[in-house]
C-alpha cells in the first residue's frame, strides 16, 4: 500500500501527541507499579502518542507516608527507571514518571523523563505541601536550590534540576517543562518560568485527594496556567489503588492549551486508562510570536543562570489519521448553545453601543440605510433599531431606502418592506434603474445599447448609485449612511470601492464574519418583542446570498455569491487561522480538511439546517484556499486600507488598518500561492 502523504499527518504541522496517564496505583509496590507503567507506555506508543505523563510519586505511590524512608523502596523504585526507558524508547515516545529519588543526602520528589532507552533528566519539586493533611516535608527536601547537576542513578549518569528543560530532536516546538503537583498551587509557578524559557508542553504530576468542588479549582488553575504562561498545560493526577487511609484519589487528568481544555478522562475509573490530545505547539509559538509581552516578561524575569534543554528522541515515523483534540468547524460560531447565546448577546450590544457612541458624539439623530432584504443589510438595521431604542429616539429616524436595480427579485424587495414595516422605520423606495441606465449610456457602455453586457461596470453603476444616493440623502436629512459590509466581505474584497457599498460613514458589521452574522439574526428574531419580524427575518435567512447586480441567467439561477468567492463557511475558517494566527496555508488546509473533510465527524452549531451539513475534499478546499489566497493578499487590502470606522468584534481579529491588520495595498500573494502547491497534495 502507498504511504500517505506527510500532509495527512498531524506531526507534520506542529501537533505532539500527548497522553496523561492514570494508572491503577499498587501501595508501596514498585514492580507492580511498573507493570502498570509498562503497559501504558505501549498502549499509548500504539495511539501514536509522542510523550505520556504519569502522576506524582508514580512507581512508589503517594501516600505511603514513613515508607518512602525505606531503603528497600528507594532502591526497588531506582531499578524500575532504566526497564521504563527502556520501554519508552521501543513505544517511540517519551515518558515522564514520578519517583523518590535520592540525590546525596536528600530525598527529592521527583518528575523523571525518560526517552530512547534513557533516562533523560528529573526535576525536583519545589513547593512541598506541609499543611494540613500534607507532611511531605517530613521526608523529602525542595529542590528548588537545585539549578542542574549530575544525577547518578540505576548505575547511569544523568542530570538533574528545577533549570532542565527538555527538547525532542528535529521537532520544533516540542519542548517540555515539568512540576509537581504543589507546585502550581503556588503563586508563582515553577512552570510559568519554564514557560517562558520556551517550553511549551507543561506537565504536572500530581497525587492530589480528591474533596468536593476540588476537581473545579484544579480544571481552573490548568485553564488559567496554560493561557497565562501561553502553553499546553498536562495534568496527571493519581487514582485508584491510592491508599484510602485518611484520603481518598480521583485520578483526575487534562490536557489544556491556550487556556482551552482539549481533553479530560474520566475520574474515579477502576481502570488504568489514557487521556489522549494532540497539542498545536506550532500555534502555541506563533501566539507567543504575536504578544510581545510573552518576550518582554521573559526578559524581564529569567536570570544570567537560564534554562539547560536536554534532548531527547522520539519515533521517526509520523502517524497520518484524524486530529485528537475539538476543532470548530465554525471559528466565529461556537457549538455550544450556551456559549453561542453569550457571544450573540455580545456582539450585537457591541454593534449598538459602538452605533449609539457615535451618534451621541455627532448629535446625529437619523440614519439612512440601503435596506436589501439580505443578511447583511438586516442585521445593521437591527442594530440601528437597538441604538435608537437605547438613545430613547423613534425607529421613524430610521430612514430605509430599498433601491431595486436590474437584478433585483421581487422576495428580496418584499422582505426589505416587509421588514422596515414590521421594525417601525421610515420605509421609501428609489428605483435606481432610470439613472442607471442615463449612466450607463453616458458612459457609452453596451447595455444602454440593448446588449445584455453584465460587466463589473454593468455591477458597479448599481452599486455606486445607490451609495450616491445614500449619502446625498443623509445631507439632506442630516443623517449618517450606517454601512452593512461584513468582516467576510472585507477579506474577500468583495464590496464596490469608494463610491459603492464599501463606503459609509460609520459601519457595524466590519468586525462580524458571515457566517456569524446569521446566528445573530436567528439570536434577535428569537426575542419576544421581535414577533412581529420573526417571520421576515427568518424568510430572509433562507434567501440565497447575492448581490443581485447581474440579472438572473436563460435557466433562471440568480448570481450567486458563493458560487464566485467559494462557501463562506470555509472563506471563513481560512480567515480565522490566517489573520488570528499568521498559520501557513498548509496547516489550515490541513485543518479545514480535518474540520470540513467528514460531514458526521465533530459537533455541529445549534440551528445548522441538515441541508447544510455538508463536507468540502481536500481537492475543493484547496481550490477554494487558492482563490482566497490570492483575494485576501493580493487584491482586496487596498480595499480594507480606506475603512470606514465601526467596532471590533470577534477575537478572530478585525481587518482595520487602525486595529488588527496592516498590510500594504500591493502586495502578491505569490509566498502563500508557493507554500500551498508544495505543501498540500492534490486530493
Ligand atoms: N491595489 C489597488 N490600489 C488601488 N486601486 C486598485 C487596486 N487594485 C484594484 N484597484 C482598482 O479598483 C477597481 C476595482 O475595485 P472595485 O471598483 O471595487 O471593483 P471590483 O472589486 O472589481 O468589483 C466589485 C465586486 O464586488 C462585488 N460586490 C459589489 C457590491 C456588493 C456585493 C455584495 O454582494 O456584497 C458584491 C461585485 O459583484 C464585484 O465582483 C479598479 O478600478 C482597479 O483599478
Ligand atoms: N436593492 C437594494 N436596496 C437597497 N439597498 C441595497 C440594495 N442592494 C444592495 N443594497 C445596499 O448595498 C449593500 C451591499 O449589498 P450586499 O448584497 O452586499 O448586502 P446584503 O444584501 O445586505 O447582504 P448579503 O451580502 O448578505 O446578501 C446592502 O447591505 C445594502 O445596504
Ligand atoms: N501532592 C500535592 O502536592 C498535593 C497538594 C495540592 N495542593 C492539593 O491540594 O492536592
Amino acid at each position: 500500500m502507498a504511504e500517505p502523504h506527510a500532509f495527512h499527518a498531524p506531526r507534520a504541522h506542529g501537533f505532539v501527541r500527548v497522553a496523561a496517564a492514570t494508572p491503577v496505583v499498587h501501595v508501596a509496590d514498585p514492580a507492580a507499579n511498573a507493570e502498570e507503567h509498562l503497559a501504558l507506555i505501549r498502549r499509548a506508543g500504539e495511539a501514536g502518542a509522542d510523550l505520556v505523563v504519569f502522576p506524582e510519586l508514580s512507581l512508589s505511590a503517594y501516600a505511603i507516608d514513613d515508607l518512602h524512608m525505606q531503603a528497600a523502596l528507594l532502591d526497588a523504585v531506582e531499578a524500575q527507571l532504566p526497564v521504563l526507558a527502556w520501554e519508552a524508547g521501543e513505544a517511540g515516545l517519551a515518558a515522564v514518571v514520578g519517583a523518590p529519588i535520592r540525590h546525596g543526602d536528600r530525598l527529592l520528589n521527583c518528575a523523571v523523563l525518560l526517552a530512547g532507552g534513557e533516562i533523560i533528566g528529573a526535576v525536583p519539586k519545589t513547593y512541598l505541601p506541609n499543611y494540613r493533611e500534607y507532611y511531605e516535608k517530613r521526608w523529602f527536601s525542595p529542590g528548588d536550590d537545585i539549578g542542574v547537576e549530575t544525577l547518578r542513578i540505576a548505575g547511569i549518569d544523568s542530570w538533574i534540576g528545577t533549570r532542565l528543560l527538555f527538547e525532542a530532536d528535529d521537532r520544533t516546538g516540542f519542548v517540555v517543562g515539568l512540576e509537581v503537583c504543589e507546585d502550581f498551587w503556588s503563586p508563582l509557578p515553577p512552570s510559568t518560568r519554564q514557560a517562558l524559557a520556551g517550553a511549551r508542553i507543561l506537565c504536572n504530576l500530581s497525587a492530589s485527594n480528591i474533596v468536593i468542588g476540588k476537581a473545579e479549582e484544579r480544571a481552573m488553575l490548568c485553564a488559567s496556567q496554560s493561557a497565562r504562561a501561553m502553553s499546553a498545560y498536562v495534568f496527571a493526577a493519581s487514582g485508584w489503588g491510592e491508599s484510602t487511609t485518611d484520603l481518598a484519589w480521583d485520578g483526575q487528568a487534562t490536557i489544556h492549551e491556550l487556556g482551552a481544555c482539549l481533553a479530560s478522562g474520566e475520574r474515579f475509573s477502576l481502570e488504568n486508562h489514557l487521556t489522549l490530545a494532540d497539542v498545536d505547539v506550532d500555534r502555541i509559538g506563533l501566539d507567543r510570536l504575536r504578544n510581545g509581552t510573552f518576550a518582554d516578561c521573559a526578559r524581564r524575569e529569567l536570570d544570567e543562570e537560564g534554562f539547560i534543554r536536554l534532548g531527547f528522541r522520539v519515533r521517526e515515523t509520523a502517524a497520518a489519521g484524524p486530529l485528537i483534540r475539538p476543532l470548530d468547524r465554525f471559528p466565529f460560531v461556537p457549538d455550544d448553545p450556551a456559549r453561542l447565546d453569550q457571544d450573540c448577546y455580545e456582539a450585537f450590544n457591541i454593534q449598538v453601543q459602538g452605533l449609539m457612541r457615535r451618534m451621541t458624539s455627532t448629535g446625529s439623530e437619523r440614519i439612512v440605510i440601503g435596506v436589501s432584504g439580505g443578511l447583511d443589510s438586516t442585521q445593521a438595521l437591527l442594530v440601528a433599531c437597538g441604538a435608537l431604542d437605547r438613545l430613547g429616539l423613534p425607529r421613524t429616524n430610521i430612514l430605509g431606502f430599498t433601491m431595486p436595480g436590474f437584478a433585483t427579485s421581487d422576495h428580496t424587495k418584499s422582505n426589505a418592506w416587509s421588514l422596515m414595516t414590521a421594525l417601525g422605520v421610515t420605509g421609501a423606495e428609489i428605483d435606481i434603474r432610470p439613472a442607471a441606465e442615463r449612466m450607463l449610456q453616458d458612459i457609452g457602455h453596451a447595455y444602454a445599447d440593448g446588449q445584455p453586457v453584465h460587466d463589473i461596470t454593468f455591477e458597479n453603476v448599481q452599486a455606486g448609485l445607490r451609495t450616491d444616493y445614500l449619502f446625498r440623502l443623509a445631507n439632506q436629512n442630516r443623517a449618517f449612511v450606517l454601512g452593512t459590509g461584513d468582516l467576510s466581505e472585507l477579506a474577500l474584497g468583495w464590496a464596490t470601492y469608494g463610491v459603492g457599498d464599501h463606503m459609509s460613514h460609520y459601519n457595524v458589521n466590519g468586525g462580524v464574519a458571515k457566517t456569524l452574522i446569521r446566528h445573530l439574526i436567528r439570536w434577535v428574531a428569537a426575542r419576544p418583542d421581535m414577533a412581529g419580524a420573526s417571520d421576515t427575518l427568518h424568510a430572509i435567512l433562507d434567501t440565497e446570498i447575492s448581490p443581485e447586480l447581474v440579472p438572473a441567467g436563460p435557466d433562471g439561477r440568480i448570481q450567486s455569491t458563493q458560487d464566485t468567492v467559494g462557501p463562506y463557511a470555509l472563506n471563513d475558517f481560512f480567515l480565522f487561522h490566517i489573520t488570528r494566527y499568521g498559520m501557513s496555508p498548509s496547516k489550515v488546509a490541513f485543518l479545514a480538511h480535518q474540520a470540513w473533510g467528514d460531514a458526521g465527524r465533530g459537533e455541529w452549531p445549534a440551528h445548522h439546517p441538515d441541508s447544510d451539513r455538508v463536507a468540502y475534499d481536500l481537492a475543493t478546499i484547496k481550490s477554494w484556499l487558492r482563490k482566497f489566497l490570492v483575494r485576501f493578499f493580493q487584491t482586496s487590502q487596498f480595499k480594507r486600507s480606506a475603512l470606514p470606522n465601526g467596532p471590533k468584534v470577534v477575537t478572530g481579529g478585525s481587518l482595520s488598518p487602525r486595529g488588527d491588520w496592516r498590510a500594504p495595498s500591493d502586495g502578491t500573494a505569490r509566498t502563500w500561492l508557493d507554500e500551498l502547491d508544495a505543501n498540500v497534495p492534490d486530493g
